[in-house]
């Protein structure tokens, strides 16, 4: 890889420099076995084992049999900063991933400016360090303005500071084929990711809601699964032939689950993640006409829920990536068809699944651990997230008490945006500690300290 956060002599000086050390008693690691003590030092894991001692001045955290896991990677949020500070910025979002269980988030390109140059890339991984309580890897465009005509300058923004390895005009389809087919070749040579939003343009002109029945009794304009379909079978050829990494983002419907089935069989470099909004709601939503749940892709049908959770506990989706769209107020509190797609899933992701597939037997913390940490960083080729649990491994980890229940409220999140479409729904499971290269981000519910945003001011009025 390109980029200079990622190489081995760059890693290993970060992971021993910390000076701290953090003890996890009584954790269950992927919720198997006894509970085991954990010592962490200088931003590693130096010893497991039983009854162990902590460290001088090491702060204990009692995980009373909670459960451990690697710490959340996702591969797809919008943080809205630069240009929409009002609802996301690197700082609050950066919280509502710590609190999330995140290690590591990828931030989206379509920001106001759009991240298209190393400018705006290299901008977004040095806030994130700065604000210091997740890895924000930038996304870059893969065309000048997301516009979807001229290829953007992939290589300077893969070798700068950010060192982009992940290239998405995600909110627009890169939708002509030439363009797709020569950003691929172009992804192949450099050895970096297409991440796809795949959807026809032609085919969703005015598109509101999910093209079906609920659709046409409400009178909203309906986007077909075809728009999504023809696109992921398209673009698994396309990268079939330039032999290129190709990504599904958001995969919506079961008929996606057969085409990136059949291109897995092929041989084809293709991966495909769920958000946790798609394997929860269906269609049925709408009835209230609330803007809160518009997004793109639609919520679908019933059908298409259980083939998607089925898909991802099968491997067939390899993760869930979390899709976090802030919107303001006035973009969501108003007709339906005139709000803005998206919601808010950082702080909420881990219980979705845990309702979804965990508690009704059809993922382990085993696969929890699988679809929320390992595949992400191997899709992105993060050398340091998603590791085993294990002596000598880097300390990104998570701790998650299954037992607990809790009541989802928007201006309880961290994020400045209040696009909740859980609101007021209980749900199972909470992160109690978030650690990254061994220093907690989030404990029981609170962000560690950490370097107030310059000029971050919350948006007047709305908190
Ligand atoms: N998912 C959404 O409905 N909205 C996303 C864009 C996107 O992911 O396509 C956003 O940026 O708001
Ligand atoms: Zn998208
Ligand atoms: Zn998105």
């Amino acid at each position: 890889m390109t980029g200079s956060h990622d190489t081995a002599t760059h890693l290993h000086s970060e992971y021993s420099e910390t000076g701290e050390s953090v003890f996890l008693r009584d954790v269950r690691p992927y919720g198997e076995g006894d509970p085991v003590d954990v010592a962490i030092e200088n931003g590693v894991i130096a010893e497991i084992g039983a009854g162990l001692t902590p460290a001088e001045g090491a702060e204990v955290i009692e995980g009373r049999g909670q459960i451990l896991l690697p710490g959340f990677v996702d591969i797809h949020t919008h943080l809205r900063e630069p240009g929409r500070e009002d609802t996301e910025t690197i700082d609050s979002g950066s919280a509502a991933a710590a609190l999330g269980g995140y290690t590591a988030v990828f931030a989206m390109a379509n920001t106001d400016p759009v991240a298209d140059t190393a400018v705006v890339t290299d901008h977004v991984w040095r806030r994130g360090r700065e604000v210091g309580l997740v890895d924000v890897h930038p996304v870059g465009a893969v065309t000048v303005g997301l516009a979807g005509t001229q290829l953007a300058e992939m290589g300077a923004m893969a070798s700068g500071a950010g060192g982009v390895r992940v290239f998405s005009d995600d909110g627009h389809c890169v939708s002509d084929s030439l363009v797709m087919r020569r950003a691929l070749e172009y992804a192949a040579s450099l050895d970096v990711l297409i991440a796809q939003h795949s959807e026809d343009p032609r085919l969703t002109d005015g598109a509101v809601a999910h093209e079906g029945p609920t659709a046409a009794r409400l009178g909203l304009a309906g986007w077909p699964r075809a728009a999504e379909e023809s696109i992921v079978a398209r673009d698994a050829l396309l990268a079939r032939d330039a032999g290129a990494r190709l990504h599904v983002c958001h995969a919506s419907t079961a008929g996606t689950v057969e085409l990136v089935r059949w291109a897995k069989g092929q041989g084809i470099a293709i991966t495909a993640e769920v958000t946790p909004h798609h394997i929860l709601l269906d269609d049925s939503r709408l009835e209230t006409y609330d803007g809160v749940n518009r997004v793109n892709p639609p919520l679908r049908e019933r059908s298409d829920v259980l083939a998607l959770r089925r898909a991802l506990a099968d491997g067939v989706i390899d993760c869930v990536a979390t899709d976090h769209a802030p919107h303001a107020e006035q973009d969501k509190c108003c007709e339906f068809a005139l709000a803005r797609p998206g919601m808010l899933g950082l702080e909420t992701a881990l219980s979705i699944v845990v309702a979804t597939l965990v508690r009704p037997g059809d993922l382990d913390w085993r696969g929890v651990a699988r679809v929320m940490s390992e595949r992400p960083a191997q899709i992105v080729r993060l050398g340091d997230q998603g590791r085993p649990i294990a002596a000598g491994e880097p300390a990104n980890l998570t701790l998650v008490d299954p037992d607990v229940e809790w009541t989802v409220t928007g201006p309880a999140l961290a994020s400045i945006a209040d696009n909740t479409p859980y609101e007021s729904m209980t749900l199972p499971a909470k992160v109690t500690a978030t650690i990254l290269r061994g220093r907690t981000t989030a404990r029981d519910g609170q962000v560690r300290n950490h370097e107030p945003t310059r000029g971050h001011e919350r948006a007047g009025g709305t908190r």
